[in-house]
């Protein structure tokens, strides 16, 4: 019996403990932390818990896009945290600035694929001067002396691309999920540059298990994070879903052996053929090979994550806001198809001057921020500012992709696709709020190739088709949930040929 009172009262006393030091962190964080002057919801500077929550349930974007409707430029997002959403704020957190120190990738990066190998890659290291080094030498596959290389590989898929839809749907009126189509278009160019051949995955049924693997890795991002953040409750968290956290600890274990090997048989094959690989391989022979093969192959899977769902998401969103606004969708078809009589004469740089085409691109990835998680950064050492405010070295800081970009402090009537606010300047409209590639040394190193894949494939699809919705019309945001890439809608439509591409009567 009296053991029965000790253990109770040790337990309570636990509790107790726990009780205070949850009390004492809670008034600290209100009251007295360095951020306490900032402005935001008490919750979500009480603790971690409110902002875990919204990042777990897939609603975090549009949760910072109301805190800075209701609190303005700068929102207290979590105790340590604070989201930005002005166009200076993008500049200076991500830009050079002269005489300041950069803003570095703060944890949320650590421990990403290839992490349990020793290996940090180009998207997830974050030293300064070890990222500069990688970024110099995989610059040379992005040059536009490679870009111009890379074309035709690219062009070939995106012909794929077209053929599929057209057997598909043009004849039958059977209707097509272009979303997916898209995705697997963008993974296939993608897996033919870094890897030297593609996943074949568009036009078949089942995904290649890479591609399957690592797009439900990264839906984990949520979770990691939520167990960085909660470090005493990780523990029991993985010991919980133990056997999940196994299962996706052995899928990134082999998809990063399939890169491996994918790598392995790409550099043993001495080729001609102008992908991202020619440049590297040629660069790193001349630099004393600093880069090893494993560290490579983590580059190289970077590139198909960095490079398919965000080129994939701006083109569906596309689609679906062209359908959505046929007058815009006219104008753009009249565009492309009183500037090219010919498929093949649809190029990178034929469509550069299209500048309608460029105003829909953009608007496409404003109204929807293809990367749409806040990129976390930390104040330097000795402190930062951001937007004119003093912040002391550590704290976490971003600009709220979502959050700048549909703001009506930022952008007149924020969520109407307008393409035409890119052509003409209006005083309503803060341009340089989206940033949909970011900024600076960390900004997106193949802004140039997902510029020439979202160009040239719109511009063939609406070549070649006039479309319209298939059932179910989805609500593009009202469906949409972030797990750090959107889960975005299926979209589906029907297809009707007005013009036919040279490779088709060879095809059918
Ligand atoms: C519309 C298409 C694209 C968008 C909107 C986009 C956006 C971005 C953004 C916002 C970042 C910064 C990520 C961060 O700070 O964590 C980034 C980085 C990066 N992107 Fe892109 N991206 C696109 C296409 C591509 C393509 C086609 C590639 C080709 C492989 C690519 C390769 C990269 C790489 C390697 C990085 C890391 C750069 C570094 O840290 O030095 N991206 N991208």
């Amino acid at each position: 019996m009296s053991r029965l009172i000790t253990a109770t009262f040790f337990v309570g006393l636990l509790a107790l403990k726990v009780i205070i030091s949850w009390v004492y962190t809670i008034i600290y964080n209100l009251y007295f932390h360095p951020l306490s002057r900032f402005p935001g919801p008490k919750h979500a500077a009480a603790s971690h818990i409110a902002y875990s929550w919204w990042f777990l349930g897939g609603s975090q974007p549009y949760k910072v896009l109301d805190l800075h409707r209701k609190y303005g430029p700068v929102v207290r997002v979590a105790p340590n945290e604070l989201s930005f959403n002005s166009a200076q704020s993008w500049k200076d957190i991500y830009g050079f600035r002269q005489g300041h120190k950069p803003f570095v990738k703060s944890e949320f990066y650590d421990g990403g694929s290839f992490a349990a190998r020793g290996v940090h890659s180009i998207v997830s290291e974050r030293d300064p001067a070890v990222h500069g080094q990688m970024r110099r030498l995989l610059a040379h596959a992005f040059s536009n002396t490679s870009l111009l290389e890379q074309e035709e590989l690219v062009a070939k898929t995106v012909d794929r691309l077209v053929q599929v839809v057209w057997e598909q749907g043009a004849n039958s009126g059977a209707s097509i999920n272009i979303g997916k189509a898209y995705e697997m278009m963008a993974f296939d160019i993608i897996g033919d540059l870094a890897f030297g051949e593609t996943f074949q995955a568009l036009g078949n049924k089942n995904p290649h298990p890479w591609i399957e693997i690592t797009l439900g890795a990264l839906t984990q991002g949520a979770l990691a994070d939520t167990m960085k953040r909660f470090p005493g409750m990780a523990k029991v968290v993985k010991w919980v879903l133990s056997s999940k956290i196994a299962e996706l600890t052995d899928g990134t274990k082999r998809n990063e052996d399939m890169a491996i090997d994918l790598l392995n048989r790409r550099i043993s094959r001495r080729t001609r053929r102008r992908d991202f690989m020619t440049r590297i391989l040629e660069h790193r022979d001349l630099e004393k090979k600093q880069t090893s093969d494993l560290e490579l192959a983590a580059h190289a899977s970077d590139f198909v994550l960095a490079g398919s769902e965000t080129t994939s998401t701006v083109l569906a969103c596309m689609t679906f806001y062209l359908l959505k606004n046929p007058h815009i969708m006219a104008q753009l078809q009249n565009e492309i198809r009183s500037t090219f009589d010919e498929y093949s004469a649809i190029s990178d740089i034929s469509t550069r001057p299209l500048r309608y085409l460029n105003a829909v691109c953009l608007e496409a990835m404003r109204m929807y921020a293809p990367l749409p998680f806040s990129l976390p950064r930390l104040v330097p050492e000795g402190g930062g500012s951001v937007d004119g405010h003093l912040l002391p070295e550590g704290m976490v800081v971003s600009t709220s992709p979502v959050g700048a970009s549909l703001d009506p402090a930022n952008f007149s009537e924020p969520f109407t696709f307008k393409p035409k606010r890119w052509l003409t300047e209006s005083p309503k409209d803060v341009l340089e709020a989206s940033q949909p590639f970011s900024l600076g040394a960390r900004g997106c190193l193949g802004k140039s190739l997902g510029w020439m894949e979202m160009r040239t494939t719109l511009a063939k699809i609406l070549w070649t088709f006039d479309m319209e919705f298939a059932d179910p019309v989805p609500d593009w945001h009202g469906d949409s949930r972030m797990y750090t890439l959107w889960s975005k809608p299926q979209l589906h439509v029907r297809v009707k040929p007005v013009r036919t591409p040279p490779f088709v009567s060879k095809a059918r």
